[in-house]
């Protein structure tokens, strides 16, 4: 079964906050959710592999380390994991990215795929898949049956808000994908609106409604 982190940080559990906040206006929100995203991905990225190279300081060689040239791929979910992507992609600016457009049906509650595009060479890289909500959790598994279709294999989740039902949902259809999350939350509403949740993510983060 895959691991499941909720990432107690402080500083993470702070600006969840503000993010949760409805009175938070569009701009903020915005600001929010690409630094709790940049946040994330340090803990996210904990695990890769480092080697060893030689490096002339202006005093003398020494010794530092840098990433074994592990090849990764972002895969935002449209619309509302782009709100994330960016700060992570600033930092690990030779990752490369994926997008997948889902939109939830608000009345079978289907994830509909309406767009999909990807790296050549998905199958060789470490994939993050990226949206700020978990709620039923039908858009995080077709995301990933998309990406193993294509032969992607080694894939994380990060999302900031996680419902009980959708954590169940797709460790169920993905159990070798673990789960990152900033808040893992009481239930979802009878429209599956993550509770206490912060509302529909895509529109606080794009102003739409
Ligand atoms: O776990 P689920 O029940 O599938 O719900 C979560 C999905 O819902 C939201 O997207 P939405 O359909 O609102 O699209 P948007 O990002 O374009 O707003 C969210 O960003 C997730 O992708
Ligand atoms: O609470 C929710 C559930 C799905 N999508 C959102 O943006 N928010
Ligand atoms: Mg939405």
């Amino acid at each position: 079964m895959s691991k499941v982190q909720v990432m107690e940080h402080p500083l993470i559990q702070h600006k969840m906050g503000f993010i949760r906040d409805k009175n938070t206006p569009t701009k903020t929100f915005r600001e929010l959710v690409d630094e709790v995203g940049m946040l994330m991905a340090y803990e996210v990225t904990r695990d890769l592999d480092l080697e060893e190279v030689e490096v002339e300081t202006p005093i003398q060689t020494t010794t530092a380390k840098r990433l074994s040239g592990k090849k990764i791929c972002l895969v935002p979910i449209l619309r509302a994991g782009l709100g994330m992507q960016e700060s992570i992609h600033k930092l690990i600016p030779s990752a490369r990215v994926g997008h997948i457009g889902l939109y939830r049906d608000p009345d079978t509650l289907q994830a509909i795929e309406y767009y999909a595009k990807f790296p050549g060479d998905i199958e060789e890289r470490d994939i993050f898949v990226i949206d700020p909500m978990l709620a039923t959790g039908a858009s995080a598994v077709e995301a990933i049956t998309a990406i193993k279709k294509r032969g992607g294999s080694k894939i994380r989740f990060i999302c900031l808000i996680a419902a009980p039902e959708g954590v169940e949902t797709l460790q169920k259809a993905h159990p070798d994908v673990d789960i990152y999350i900033a808040a893992l939350d009481d239930r979802l509403d009878d429209h599956s609106y993550i509770v206490p949740g912060l509302g529909d993510a895509g529109d606080r983060l794009f102003g739409t409604k």
